[in-house]
């Protein structure tokens, strides 16, 4: 079957509804001015999830009054609720040049509630340790084999969902990590004939993969098949049967490129940092970037495939950061808030009661709502990180850490994941000092806002151990004179989003494992 899961493609039924903003207390504080204010006021603030969104705690607070369109009368780009001023959120995959289309996932409530914006949530009550000093990896020559111009400009997050979210035909065919979501669709459809596309795990668990093992092949035969590339003619017939997996992110993502790399679909602003950190000190903690590769009339970002020097390897994907949504998206979701009914299921998939008494009744939420109300629930907001998979050596996988947050609970996620092997551990720590070391003297990383990026962890029974910096659909350039230390406190307007103090926190919990 050669079929895509239409990636944020828009239902017939997503007319959207007007929505106006008004101060419920018509005061002239503003949000982010009253999120200044209470952090200059106090440590950091701490309240319960659904009370910032029920609009209890603040006064002043804003609040979002639904009207239905004008009909007819707005332009259909308006109507789905962006303007060429959206410029930054590029659809992902967008084909080369294509003009921006904005979808979104609207409720279709024809009444006037009050909707509360969220307050922006302010965490880290803990700081972090003090780096340790390790040697550098050798630094890579700035050569690159591409030849793409680096814009200077503020580059675009390839996530259009900030405000305008993403419906599909199905809500369960987007992400592979939804809770809800038990998608048989392969990431690498095009891959299917080859070798299959999807496994399910009976505890409600799934994962994409494409190897012939998956199919009842014993590991050996594709092992086999993998030395044949290098070694035989034959070879090239086989080259498919590579086992891949995709852990998380977005279902119909992802392509099998040639041998040792993989196709993710094209998104400009990952294109550039990409290239950019190819070019950079933390060349040798981010995937290969080879180029743009057009296929069945859709670009895809050609890149090195992380996993392919390894034999049947264990896998975690760990998304690192305080904050999984941008500043952009938060001022996008005042300026035109979306309601995202899929977002909403997804929530009540994993806990009933944490929608609001407004947001059951809509039966949609706003997605910063969504998005800190995930890291909250997870270590996120606590340790600047969180668990968002695991695929073990045997084959079996969870995806299942969206309650993931205390300090206990990661400790037994990453003891199961590395099986015990203090060696193993050893080695992702060492590793682990070098990115932070890498990271500290990067010019890359001080310049960017990195947002929704994961760490991937791969290791396998030989106790080769790595890790490596993924997906930065969500990373940005600052404007020329802002630099982050990326281990502030967030507030909105200060862009830093807390990448090394996950770090920080990441290593100092290697480190006690290691001793213990
Ligand atoms: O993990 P769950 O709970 O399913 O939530 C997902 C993740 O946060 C995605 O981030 P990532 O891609 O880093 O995994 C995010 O994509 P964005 O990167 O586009 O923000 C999705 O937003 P939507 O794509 O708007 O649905 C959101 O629904
Ligand atoms: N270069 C790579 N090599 C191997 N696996 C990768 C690579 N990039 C991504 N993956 C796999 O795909 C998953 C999703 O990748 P990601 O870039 O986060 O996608 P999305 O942008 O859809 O969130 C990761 O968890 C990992 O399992």
């Amino acid at each position: 079957m050669t079929q895509y899961v239409p990636f944020k493609g828009r239902t017939a039924a997503s007319d959207c509804l007007g929505i106006v903003a008004h101060r419920d207390d018509s005061s002239e504080t503003s949000w982010s001015e009253n999120v200044h204010q209470t952090r200059q006021n106090s440590q950091p603030l701490h309240l319960p999830i659904k009370q910032q969104w029920t609009g209890d705690t603040c006064a002043t607070e804003l609040k979002l009054t639904v009207t239905p369109p004008t009909p007819d009368t707005t332009p259909d780009s308006e109507q789905k609720g962006f303007s060429t001023n959206d410029q930054p959120f590029h659809k992902k995959g967008a084909p080369l040049g294509s003009s921006l289309q904005k979808e979104m996932y609207c409720a279709e409530t024809s009444d006037s509630p009050n909707y509360p914006i969220p307050r922006l949530i302010i965490t880290q009550d803990c700081s972090p340790n003090s780096c340790l000093s390790f040697t550098s990896p050798p630094l890579p020559e700035t050569t690159s084999v591409l030849d793409i111009p680096l814009s200077r400009e503020a580059e675009s997050p390839c996530s259009d969902s900030g405000c305008g979210g993403s419906p599909v035909p199905s809500l369960f065919l987007r992400k592979l990590s939804s809770s809800s979501g038990l998608s048989s669709a392969s990431s690498f459809e095009e891959s299917e004939d080859d070798f299959g596309g999807s496994d399910m795990e009976p505890n409600g668990l799934h994962y994409l993969l494409c190897s012939p093992e998956d199919q009842g092949v014993p590991s050996k035969s594709w092992k086999k098949l993998k030395n044949m590339v290098h070694w035989s003619p034959f070879v090239v017939s086989f080259k498919k049967q590579y086992p891949w997996i995709q852990l998380a992110g977005h279902a119909g993502n992802f392509k099998a490129g040639e041998y040792g790399k993989i196709l993710k679909k094209f998104c400009e602003s990952e294109q550039q940092c990409l290239v950019g950190l190819n070019r950079d000190i933390l060349r040798p903690f981010v995937p290969g970037y080879y180029g743009v590769v057009e296929k069945e009339g859709e670009n895809y970002n050609q890149m090195e495939d992380l996993l392919s020097e390894f034999d049947s390897p264990s896998i975690m994907d760990c998304k690192m950061g305080v904050r999984t949504y941008l500043e952009e998206e938060l001022v996008k979701a005042r300026e035109k808030p979306k309601l995202r009914k899929d977002m909403y299921e997804k929530m009540i998939a994993v806990d009933p009661n944490a929608p609001t008494e407004e947001e059951h009744r809509q039966k949609a939420i706003l997605k910063p709502r969504y998005m800190q109300w995930r890291e909250t629930l997870s270590s996120t907001a606590t340790m600047g990180f969180r668990i968002e998979g695991i695929k073990r050596a045997d084959g079996s996988c969870d995806t299942n850490f969206k309650k993931t947050r205390h300090k206990e609970q990661v400790i037994n996620a990453l003891r199961d994941f590395v099986d015990g092997n203090k060696n193993i551990l050893r080695k992702y720590l060492v590793r682990l000092k070098e990115l932070r070391t890498a990271l500290e003297k990067s010019e890359f990383f001080k310049s960017h806002e990195v947002v929704g990026s994961s760490l991937l962890f791969v290791h396998d029974s030989s106790e080769q151990a790595k890790v490596w910096m993924i997906d930065f659909g969500k990373t940005v350039r600052l404007p020329c004179t802002q630099m982050l230390n990326h281990r502030s406190p967030w507030v909105e307007g200060n862009r830093e989003d807390g990448y090394l103090w996950g770090l920080d926190n990441l290593i100092n919990i290697f480190t006690e494992m290691v001793q213990e």
